[in-house]
């Protein structure tokens, strides 16, 4: 629109660099590190801190401008720069969505993830990291990850005394709260403590309440860890970025040592080799993939596949995690209480961000504030759910939703769920697992490399999580319920769905009915390549990260996550590739200064 195209033209200074060398300058780099994500640009920058020479491989193609602009988020999704796989769910599932099932959005662009995310910094629980330490991952406890969470992060908030010192400072990452929040946001927090829940703040290590979230924007900026891990480092003869080149296959010597990579660039495949190390950085998704397409694998499906097994590692592709959720649960509210979409338009917030870079275009569109609760019934005080609230106020314009699955639900599902809130201002909370029971696994669909994997994101498999997940919705109730919420009018509108409506209106079958159809991502597809000892038949990386039972080859992105993380996964990735680098660094006799 001519909106957008003026705004591209007053923030192009600020658009992302055009990371885009068309040709290898060498055949020979000593790290080559596969992906230029959440992990693999903060991976190669910290790498080319020495004077090691550093090839980082992106199948993606520079950002492009509009992802600088936190309030366009919504238009990456289902882009080019989005990979937007189809999941592949059992039947009985996701029957409310188009062909019965749902989009797995991941990045494919110079910073990955970080490039199209919603920017919620999130540090998640102390007893995440305390729990991969305990599975025999020695370093991964809390206390010893602090450190690298803070290596990364510039604070730009006010300071608690309290939490002071769980913050970074000089990290490369801005993290600030949200800068325009909105009524609804206020009444949220404000339900939470009528239901006897703190406000807590995001980085406290035992964080349970609701939460003002933190954002990774800076001066009004997306901070993708491209463009504030690489952008500075362009210009380092030993650092080479190459964009539009996805990386094939990876080359093993005889005794299986990874000693380069086989890729695709300007129309043709290519090998480079690594002096040192080969490290994948690809993503939860693509990371088992590369392997799998390389012999390393679970030997019955490669050999289905047929694929000449090098090394049988049966948890490749296993162990896959998700937060699944219910990304629409919508409720009428007030007109004027949530960011309008007439509040973005303004002229005044138009020109308030190409000015000052503030104003509701400043900031994520249509996510507001997280809750963590716990509603299971382990005996630990970790939170198990948590329930953002989701600033849709599309409605509007008759679109409801904003930054979620509603642009895949059925025309039907659409309609009964959405319809009844047409015209009005709308909100909608998120109710989701944290900590889901459930596995899935990414297999091969094909054995070409540009044909996506299968993604079966195993949802609701563990019976757990269906009853969990009726908990939740049953507290996004509880919390619509609160009069904090009744007084910005909250009121569910939507239609029984086709098929659930033999059960009786918000009874529990209604909701287990309601789950099975409507049960989605949230987009943090993790654990794939699964940290562990080799003693643990899914293990595939030591806590090293290095690939088991091969030589030069480590793994470091969100699917080492031996457990995945109780909040959203970019911040504990961004961790894992800043502790990465300096094993890394350790092992190859290279200076580090672990951070304190
Ligand atoms: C729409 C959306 C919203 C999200 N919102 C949030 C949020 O608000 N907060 C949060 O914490 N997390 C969020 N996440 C999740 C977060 O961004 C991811 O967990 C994180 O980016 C994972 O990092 P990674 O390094 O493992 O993988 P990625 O960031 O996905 O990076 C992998 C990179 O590898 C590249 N690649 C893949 N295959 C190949 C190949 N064969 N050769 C070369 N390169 C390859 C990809 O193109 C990609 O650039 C969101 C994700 C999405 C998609």
């Amino acid at each position: 629109s001519p909106v957008i195209r003026l705004m591209l033209m007053q923030i192009l200074a600020d658009a992302p660099y055009q990371f885009n060398h068309r040709t290898l300058p060498e055949p020979q780099y000593d790290f080559i590190v596969v992906g230029a994500g959440a992990a693999g640009s903060i991976l190669a920058a910290r790498l080319a801190e020495t004077d090691a020479r550093v090839l980082l491989l992106e199948a993606g193609g520079p950002a492009p401008p509009e992802t600088s602009v936190p309030g366009l988020m919504p238009l990456t999704l289902g882009a080019d720069v989005d990979y937007h796989i189809k999941l592949n769910t059992p039947p009985h599932l996701q029957q409310g969505f188009q062909d019965n099932s749902s989009f797995l959005n991941i990045g494919r662009t110079m910073g990955g993830g970080t490039t199209i995310n919603a920017m919620i910094y999130c540090r998640c629980h102390k007893l995440d990291f305390d729990s991969w330490a305990n599975q025999g991952n020695p370093g991964w406890d809390f206390e010893s990850v602090l450190p690298y969470f803070k290596k990364s992060e510039r604070y730009t908030g006010i300071v608690n005394p309290n939490t002071e010192k769980y913050h970074g400072r000089d990290g490369p990452i801005s993290v600030g709260p949200v800068s325009f929040n909105s009524t609804a946001t206020e009444a949220f927090l404000k339900a939470g403590r009528e239901l006897g829940y703190d406000v807590v703040e995001e980085v406290a290590p035992t964080r349970s309440g609701f939460v003002l979230q933190l954002n990774t924007i800076g001066a009004g900026v997306r901070q993708s860890t491209a463009e504030r891990f690489l952008r500075p480092n362009v210009r380092k003869s030993n650092l080479f970025v190459l964009t539009r080149a996805p990386v094939t296959k990876i080359l093993f010597d005889k005794n299986k040592r990874a000693i380069g990579v086989e890729f695709f660039s300007n129309k043709k495949h290519r090998q480079v080799r690594a002096r040192k190390e080969v490290i994948l950085a690809a993503g939860a998704v693509f990371s088992p993939q590369i392997l799998m397409l390389s012999g390393v694998g679970p030997a019955r499906h490669l050999q289905e596949m047929g694929i000449k097994v090098l090394h049988k590692l049966e948890g490749v592709g296993r162990n896959y995690q998700d937060h699944a959720a219910i990304y629409n649960l919508p409720f009428a509210v007030t007109d004027g209480v949530t960011n309008s979409i007439f509040d973005f338009l303004s002229p005044k917030n138009l020109v308030d961000y190409i000015k000052q870079k503030s104003g509701p275009w400043a900031r994520p569109f249509g996510v507001e504030s997280p809750s963590y609760v716990k509603l299971g019934d382990g005996p630990l005080d970790w939170p198990d759910v948590s329930v953002p609230l989701m600033n849709t106020a599309r409605s509007n314009l008759g679109l409801i939703v904003a930054v979620s699955d509603g642009d895949d639900l059925s025309l039907e599902t659409f309609d009964r769920l959405l319809g009844p809130l047409k015209g009005r201002d709308t909100i909608a909370f998120v109710p989701m697992l944290l900590r889901p029971k459930s596995r899935g696994r990414v297999t091969l669909k094909s054995t070409s490399p540009f044909v996506q994997p299968n993604v079966d994101p195993g949802f609701l498999s563990h019976p757990d999580d269906e009853e969990l997940l009726i908990r939740a919705i049953r507290f996004s109730f509880s919390i619509a319920n609160t009069n904090a919420m009744k007084a910005i009018g909250a009121k569910w509108l939507s239609k029984p769905l086709r098929g659930c409506e033999q059960h009786p209106d918000t009874s529990k079958s209604y909701w287990r009915c309601f789950t099975r159809q409507l049960v989605s991502s949230f987009y943090h597809p993790s654990s794939t390549c699964k940290m562990a000892p080799s003693s643990d038949p899914m293990a595939v990386v030591s806590p090293e990260l290095k690939v088991h039972g091969l030589k030069s080859l480590r793994v470091v992105d969100a699917s080492i996550m031996p457990q995945i993380v109780s909040g959203n996964t970019a911040a504990p990735t961004f961790m894992i590739a800043e502790k990465a680098a300096d094993l890394i660094k350790r092992d190859w006799g290279y200076p580090v200064y672990p951070p304190s």
